[in-house]
């Protein structure tokens, strides 16, 4: 039946012809039908007019003969019916029935059975071969009798047979004729949709280039423009998914639902290090790492559940050569109408790079990349778990916060990068020294801290275990490190806190409490331990509280400077150095080692400072408008902080303009250690200043890494030599031998000397004898007010 179908309706030339000739074949039957019919009914009324015109001329013309029964008169007109061929019969009968006359004379005398009772009128009655009308004859206003004709009508039927054979010959001819014109029409219609259809199948067997000639400007002509600019555009689209395909950035591949290969790029092959060919020998599962394997299934099936339509995920691929490939996975699925899947696409993406650089910012964000060591926000979480763990299991955990001891000095001398190579050295020994479960840190700079879990129960057997691991890392640190060419020596001081997770602590407040202990290890001289108490936290309250107080006093103005006089070998004042007081209250002054090193870490130095040189310039100017004291030089401590400034040397002089001051009357006393951290920019800012006439004197002179040859390089006026060698000066031969040595020093590099701390007349002559000739100390006046000084310089 389809291929019937197929035969008479496979195509649309065929639809058009089969279509078109029978809808001429309907209209030319429906016509001859019409026409036919027409016909006969013509016929028919002819053939009734014909009867009952006869009948009647017949009935009129045998009403007399009836009534007179003149049966030869009624038969001579019966007889004449014989001129019409088509009468089968003509009778006469009377009212009873009876014929009275018959063209079949045989049957005059017979009766007819089926006449009616009477009638007015002619009655027609048809049958299949006859017409028969039967007329009632009336004489005057009565019926005297009938007559009947009989009309034959095959002559009448031969002639409609004559009409639709003719009808259906032209039927014929019609279907011929629309066939072909048909077939002609539809030839040239659809000759632009077969060529449409020879390009299609030319495209579809791999001919992409293929188009359809263009001519004419008719529906067909447009459609076929259009097919063309279609095809043009699926093709640029194709070329430009196949340029994406064969670019090879990324591995792609299309996969049956049942996970069979249909297509695999380059890309996927070289990440792979396989064929094509060896690829389509092997599962996707044979690829995958067996430990993702489950998690990729899983999503694959979800999406052949119709689930979802695709998903992403990271996953491992193995490489021929057994490498594991980190790959991020992007797979969607095209369905079928019934919504099961046809085939699978997936993108393959190398995420090697991106994996290694994830765990390089992992590292750099959680471990310190000099030591390796967890870092500060390491420590902190794992802090974190620690206090947690402690409060689950009842075990007690200690923090141990170390510091190297002149961590500083080292960098300072020896250069950031031996620096470095101790916090190295310290964090393998550190890392040594516990156990794997510990966790030892880098908070930065020299700072460390070693966490111990799970220590005891008991916080008294804790504390023992943990005192006993912080006395294994001292020694552990005490051993000397050789860092490159130099054997170094160091210590470090620990502070020691115990946690439970008990106390309502958080990990920054258990920082900051072994960060107090270490400082109180620190005091108590270095190289110790300090377990944290509560008192360290009441000393750093205090401290922070000193700290808001020393604001408040830079902004009221609440410091003051006192002068010590500074004398020659003739006990003559040749100047004074100014030291800084705090008045915090009336009756409450507090000296330079109860603020200053706070002021120095908190930066508040700087204002501080700056107040100082100012202060004393004014008072050098004041100075200078008196004859007596126009001689004297003012010396000024001046801190490391303030003096690495960048706007130092600016500083100084606009405060030397400022009061109009003679710069040489202003000495700036700068310690060893603050001038070797830059040793050129310290020369530079130095010379800077020593070009205006200000003066250096080096302080603390002996108590650092004193060294010629820097001396030699720095220009300075004079040296300083501590009190801490002039205090033992008469008893201890070694703090001899380091004073005359230094002053020595000092006359070799034709630089001034000056000594302070002398309380005694002896310690005065032996300074003396070892040709120091200038002094400070208690012996001549201790700090004092500007008055006082004054009174002094009267005296003198
Ligand atoms: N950056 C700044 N630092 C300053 C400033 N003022 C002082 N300081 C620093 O504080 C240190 C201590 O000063 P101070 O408590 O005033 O002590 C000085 C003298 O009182 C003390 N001295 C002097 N003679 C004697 C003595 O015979 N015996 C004895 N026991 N002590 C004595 O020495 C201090 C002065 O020493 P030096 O500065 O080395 O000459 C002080 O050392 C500064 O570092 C400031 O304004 N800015």
């Amino acid at each position: 039946m389809k291929k019937l179908w197929q035969l008479f309706f496979g195509n649309l030339r065929k639809q058009l012809i089969l279509g078109m000739t029978l809808i001429v074949a309907l209209m030319m039957a429906t016509f001859i039908w019409d026409m036919t019919r027409r016909q006969e009914i013509a016929e028919i009324e002819q053939n009734a007019l014909q009867a009952t015109a006869l009948s009647h001329s017949l009935a009129t013309s045998s009403a007399v003969w009836v009534l007179s029964r003149d049966y030869s008169g009624l038969q001579e007109i019966v007889q004449s019916t014989s001129a019409y061929p088509a009468v089968l019969y003509a009778i006469v009968l009377d009212l009873g029935g009876q014929i009275l006359a018959h063209n079949d004379k045989s049957k005059i005398g017979m009766y007819l059975s089926d006449l009616p009772s009477s009638s007015a009128a002619p009655e027609l009655r048809q049958t299949v071969g006859t017409i028969d009308v039967l007329s009632p004859i009336i004489l005057g206003k009565k019926q005297v009798g009938w007559v009947r004709i009989g009309l034959d009508r095959k002559p009448f039927k031969a002639r409609l047979i004559e009409i639709k054979r003719n009808g259906l010959l032209y039927i014929l001819v019609s279907i011929g004729i629309s066939a072909v014109l048909v077939t002609l029409a539809s030839r040239f219609l659809t000759r632009r949709l077969y060529a449409i259809q020879k390009v299609a199948d030319a495209v579809q067997s791999g001919r992409p280039d293929v188009r359809v000639e263009l001519s004419g400007n008719d529906e067909a002509a447009k459609l076929a423009r259009q097919f063309n600019e279609m095809l043009d555009s699926l093709n640029q689209r194709e070329q430009q998914l196949r340029s994406f395909y064969e670019l090879n950035l990324v591995g792609l591949t299309i996969i049956s639902p049942e996970k069979g290969w249909i297509r695999i790029n380059d890309c996927l092959c070289r990440m792979l290090e396989y064929s094509e060919s060896e690829l389509r020998d092997m599962t996707w599962a044979q690829l995958t790492h067996p430990d993702d394997l489950a998690a990729d299934e899983a999503q694959f099936n979800r999406m052949l559940a119709n689930e979802i339509d695709g998903y992403s995920l990271e996953k491992r691929f193995v490489s021929r050569s057994g490498k594991s490939i980190p790959v991020q996975l992007v797979v969607g699925c095209v369905r079928k109408p019934d919504r099961s899947v046809d085939y699978v696409t997936a993108m393959v993406q190398d995420i090697t790079e991106r994996k290694h650089f994830e765990s390089e910012i992992r590292n750099l964000a959680f471990y310190d990349p000099l030591t390796n060591l967890p870092n500060r926000r390491m420590l902190s979480d794992r802090l974190k778990q620690a206090i947690l763990s402690c409060a689950r299991n009842g075990k007690v955990a200690a923090l141990l916060f170390l510091d190297l001891d002149n961590f500083k000095a080292l960098n300072d001398t020896l250069g950031h990068a031996t620096g470095d190579l101790l916090l190295q050295q310290v964090a393998q020994r550190l890392s040594a020294a516990v156990r794997e479960c510990d966790t030892v840190a880098r908070l930065g700079g020299d700072e460390f801290v070693v966490m111990l879990e799970n220590l005891s129960a008991y916080p008294m057997e804790a504390i023992k275990h943990a005192q006993l691991i912080a006395n294994k890392i001292i020694t552990a640190l005490n051993q000397s490190y050789q860092l490159g060419q130099h054997t170094y020596n160091n210590t470090p001081s620990i502070g020691l806190v115990l946690f439970d997770g008990s106390e309502q602590l958080s990990h920054d407040d258990l920082l900051k409490q072994a960060d107090i202990a270490m400082y109180q290890a620190k005091k108590a001289g270095r190289n110790s331990i300090r377990c944290f108490d509560p008192r360290m936290q009441e000393s750093i309250n205090n401290r922070v509280a000193l700290e808001a107080d020393l604001q408040h006093a830079i902004d009221t103005g609440q410091f003051i400077l006192h002068y010590q006089s500074q004398l020659d070998h003739c006990g003559n004042i040749i100047g004074a150095e100014a030291l800084i007081r705090w008045q915090r209250a009336p009756q409450r002054l507090l000296l330079p080692s109860e603020f200053i090193e706070l002021a120095e870490e908190t930066g508040l130095i700087l204002p501080i400072g700056q107040w100082v040189i100012d202060t004393a310039c004014r008072v050098i100017m004041s100075w200078q408008h008196c004859e007596s004291k126009k001689h004297l030089v003012l010396s000024v401590n001046v801190s490391a902080k303030q003096f690495q400034q960048t706007e130092f040397v600016s500083a100084v002089k606009a405060a030397v303009k400022k009061h109009g001051i003679d710069p040489e009357r202003l000495k700036l006393e700068l310690t060893e250690s603050m001038l070797l951290s830059d040793i050129d920019e310290t020369i530079a800012k130095m010379k800077a200043l020593r070009e205006i006439g200000v003066r250096f004197s080096l302080d603390d002179f002996g108590t650092g890494f004193s060294s010629l040859q820097y001396l030699k390089r720095l220009p300075l006026d004079q040296l300083k030599i501590d009190k801490s060698f002039v205090r033992d000066i008469a008893e201890d031969a070694s703090d001899r031998t380091i004073i005359r040595t230094i002053i020595a020093m000092a006359h070799t590099l034709k630089l001034d000397v000056i000594a302070e701390g002398v309380e005694t007349e002896m310690q005065r002559q032996l300074l003396i004898d070892y040709g120091c000739n200038h002094f400070q100390g208690y012996l001549f006046s201790k700090p004092q007010p500007i008055e006082q000084f004054d009174a002094q310089l009267q005296k003198n």
